[in-house]
């Protein structure tokens, strides 16, 4: 774990890095971001066009952007793709379209995740971001993929 994380932070650098988090609409994408920024749960509205917040992580600025899921914004979801290295998707528990979330950018969400986890910035938000990163593996059946990363 300590190798990855090492590796990974390498790779991050002292500068700025953009990560999007998509899913679809109702998935908990505005209440993950102000999680991460803020440490506790706020009321939300649905997401028109998207949120922009920075977070610094030791001397690693994160740009995160949150993109609405809606179903007549997911056409434009590709115009926040450029310059992003990492990408943060979530899922719904009860829905079945959760399921359309690829597995490639579940596999970047796990690795960014896994490098956020080790920090200690964000030690004090692990449960939150564990139980999380279990809720998509159970969802997506990524079990496998959890625990060859530990
Ligand atoms: N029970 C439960 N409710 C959650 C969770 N995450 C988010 N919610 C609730 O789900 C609703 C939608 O959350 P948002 O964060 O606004 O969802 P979103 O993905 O940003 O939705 P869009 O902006 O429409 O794409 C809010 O009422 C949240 O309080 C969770 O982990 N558990
Ligand atoms: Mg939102």
């Amino acid at each position: 774990m300590g190798l990855i994380f090492a590796k990974l932070w390498s790779l991050f650098g002292s500068q700025e890095h953009k990560v999007i988090i998509v899913g679809l609409d109702n998935a908990g994408k505005t209440t993950i971001l102000y999680q991460f920024l803020m440490n506790e749960v706020v009321h939300t509205s649905p997401t028109i066009g998207s949120n922009v917040e920075e977070i610094v992580v030791k001397n690693t600025h994160f740009l995160m952007w949150d993109i609405g899921g809606q179903e007549s914004l997911r056409s434009s979801w590709n115009t926040y793709y450029s310059n992003t290295e990492k990408s943060i998707a979530t899922s719904k528990t009860n829905a079945h379209e959760g399921e359309e979330t690829s597995a490639s950018i579940i596999c970047s969400s796990f690795l960014l995740l896994t490098a956020l986890i080790e920090s200690d910035f964000l030690l004090q938000k692990k449960n939150f971001i564990e139980c999380w990163l279990m809720r998509i593996c159970g969802r997506l059946q990524f079990s496998s993929l959890q625990t060859s990363r530990t």
